[in-house]
C-alpha cells in the first residue's frame, strides 16, 4: 500500500485546488482521479479545431471571483458575455411570443419590470414560507398579489420556472424555495474563448496526479484513511473527497464508517440535476444581428427556449441552447440527431425553413455520465442554503468532503468548488491560508 500525507479523490477545480495549496504547504499529496483526463465537470473539448466548452463556461460575475482573479493570474484570456444568468434585458436579447413575432423594446422593458418586481415580492414571501416550500408554491403566491393579466403572470410564472430549469437544472415545482442561493450576478459575467480547461490545467502544474484509478471505497478512523481504487489501495493520515453527490449517492463508492447523521441528512437533500448543453454551428448566420442571444415565450419555446449566440467568443456562427430539468429527462434516450433535429424546429418555426442544417454539433451527456450523474447539485423542498456546508465539517479529524455542492454561499458554480477546496486545504493543515496562494 503506498502512503503520503493526504490523499485528495478527484481531479475537478474542488480537487486540484486543495491539493495544490496543500503541496504548497509542504504535505505529501497524491490525487486520485477515476477518468483520464483532469478538470472534472470542467472539460474542454476541441474536436476540429472547434474549442467547446461541454461542462461549465462562465464566471457568473467577476466582480470579487477568486475565478477570475486565477484567470487574470495564469494569463486566461476571457471575453464578456453576460447572459449566463438568465437575467431578462442586462444584455440586448431577441424575444420572440408565443406566435413567433420579435418584441419590441417598449414591451422587452414591460417584461423584465414585471420580472423584477416579482423577484422583489418573493424576497418576502420565501422568508415566511413553510420549510418544505417549494419554488413554485412561492412563485404563485407571490403572482397572486399582482395586480396583472393572466398573460403578464403567465410570461412572469414562466420565466421563473425556464431561469430554475437554466440555473438549476429542475423546474421550478421540484426545487426548495429555502435552498436557493441568491444569484446575484456582481459584475459582468465572461467566459473563456480558449477554454474553461486551462484554469484546471495551471492548478494541477507540478501535482502528482493519477488518472484512471477508479475509487470504490474510503475507510477512515482515527488513525487516518486507506482509499480504495482499482488500481490499489493508498494510505494517508488524512483524505479530500470531491467526487460529486450522484456518486456518493451511489453504491459503488462507499465511505466505511459511513458518514455521521448530520452528513447523512445534507446529502438525503440534494439531487443532481438534468442540464445538457447542445451546441449547433452553421456556415452562415441566419438570426438577429446585435443581440447576445434569442428567447422564445410561450408554449412554442417549452424545451427550446433560448440560444446564446456564441459568435461573441470566436468567428464562427455558432449557437448554444440548453436541455434543462424536463427537457433533458425527456431526451436523454434521445440521438444526438433527434436532439439537433428537435432545436432545428424550433429555430425554423422563428426564422423560417431556410434554417441550414447545422455544419457541427455537440450534445453533451453528463446525466450518463458514471463520474458525474448529472451536471451539478440542487436542493429538495426541506433544506436550506447552509445544508450545503455541513457536508463540509471534517469527520474524524480525517476526512473532508469539498466540491461545489458542499459550497453554501455559491454553489454549483466553479468558484463554489473553487472555494470549498481552499476550506479543506485549511481544514487539514488547521490552520488559515490565502487563497491568492493558488494563483501568486
Ligand atoms: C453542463 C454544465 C454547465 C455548467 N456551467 C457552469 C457555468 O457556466 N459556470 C459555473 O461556475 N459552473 C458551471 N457548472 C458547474 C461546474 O462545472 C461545477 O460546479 C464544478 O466544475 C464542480 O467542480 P468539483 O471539483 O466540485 O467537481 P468535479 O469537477 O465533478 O470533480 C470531481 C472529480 O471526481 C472524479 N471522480 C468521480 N468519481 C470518482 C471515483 N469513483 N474515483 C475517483 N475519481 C472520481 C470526477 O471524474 C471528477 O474529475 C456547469 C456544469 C455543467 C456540467
Amino acid at each position: 500500500m503506498q502512503s503520503v500525507d493526504t490523499i485528495v479523490v478527484g481531479a475537478g477545480v474542488a480537487g486540484l485546488a486543495a491539493a495544490r495549496l496543500l503541496a504548497r504547504a509542504g504535505r505529501r499529496v497524491v490525487v486520485l482521479e477515476a477518468r483520464y483526463r483532469i478538470g472534472g465537470r470542467v472539460f474542454t473539448d476541441r474536436t476540429g479545431g472547434h474549442v467547446t466548452d461541454r461542462g461549465a463556461s462562465w464566471i457568473h460575475g467577476i466582480t470579487g471571483s477568486p475565478v477570475a482573479s486565477a484567470a487574470r493570474a495564469f494569463g486566461m484570456p476571457m471575453v464578456e458575455f453576460t447572459v449566463g444568468g438568465y437575467q431578462p434585458d442586462s444584455r440586448p436579447l431577441a424575444y420572440f411570443d408565443a406566435a413567433g413575432h420579435r418584441l419590441d423594446a417598449v414591451a422587452v422593458q414591460q417584461y423584465a419590470d414585471d420580472v423584477r418586481a416579482l423577484n422583489r415580492a418573493l424576497v418576502g414571501i420565501i422568508a415566511g414560507a413553510p420549510a418544505d416550500a417549494t419554488y413554485a408554491d412561492v412563485v404563485a403566491r407571490a403572482l397572486s398579489m399582482q395586480d396583472w393579466d393572466a398573460e403578464r403572470k403567465e410570461r412572469v410564472r414562466e420565466y421563473n420556472d425556464r431561469r430554475a430549469q437554466e440555473q438549476y437544472g429542475i423546474g421550478m415545482d421540484g426545487l426548495g424555495a429555502h435552498g436557493l442561493d441568491d444569484d446575484t450576478v456582481d459584475g459582468d459575467e465572461v467566459v473563456f474563448p480558449r477554454g474553461y480547461d486551462e484554469l484546471a490545467q495551471h492548478l494541477a502544474e507540478e501535482l502528482d496526479v493519477r488518472l484512471a484509478h477508479v475509487v470504490s471505497a474510503v475507510r477512515w478512523s482515527a488513525s487516518g484513511v486507506e482509499i480504495e481504487s482499482d488500481r490499489g489501495t493508498f494510505g494517508a493520515r488524512e483524505a479530500v473527497i470531491t467526487v460529486p453527490v450522484g456518486v456518493l449517492h451511489g453504491d459503488d463508492f462507499v465511505i466505511e464508517p459511513s458518514l455521521p447523521a448530520a452528513h447523512r441528512r445534507a446529502l438525503g437533500l440534494l439531487r443532481m440535476n438534468a442540464f445538457e448543453k447542445v451546441v449547433l454551428r452553421f456556415a452562415e448566420r441566419f438570426w438577429d444581428a446585435g443581440v447576445y442571444g434569442i428567447r422564445q415565450l410561450g408554449d412554442e419555446g417549452e424545451w427550446w427556449h433560448s440560444w446564446y449566440d456564441l459568435g461573441r467568443l470566436h468567428d464562427e456562427h455558432a449557437l448554444l441552447t440548453f436541455a434543462a430539468g424536463p427537457a433533458a429527462v425527456a431526451t436523454r434516450t434521445w440521438s444526438d440527431a433527434e436532439i439537433v433535429a428537435s432545436t432545428l424546429a424550433q429555430l425554423r418555426r422563428i426564422y423560417g425553413d431556410t434554417v441550414p442544417d447545422p455544419t457541427s454539433a455537440v450534445v453533451t451527456r453528463w446525466q450518463d455520465d458514471p463520474f458525474s450523474r448529472g451536471s451539478y447539485a440542487y436542493m429538495l423542498p426541506g433544506s436550506v442554503g447552509a445544508d450545503h456546508d455541513v457536508l463540509a465539517e471534517p469527520v474524524g479529524g480525517v476526512l473532508h468532503l469539498a466540491g461545489e455542492a458542499t459550497w453554501g454561499d455559491d454553489p454549483a458554480t466553479v468558484p463554489g468548488a473553487m472555494l470549498s477546496g481552499h476550506r479543506a486545504a485549511q481544514n487539514v493543515l488547521g490552520r488559515e491560508i490565502a487563497v491568492t496562494d493558488l494563483w501568486t
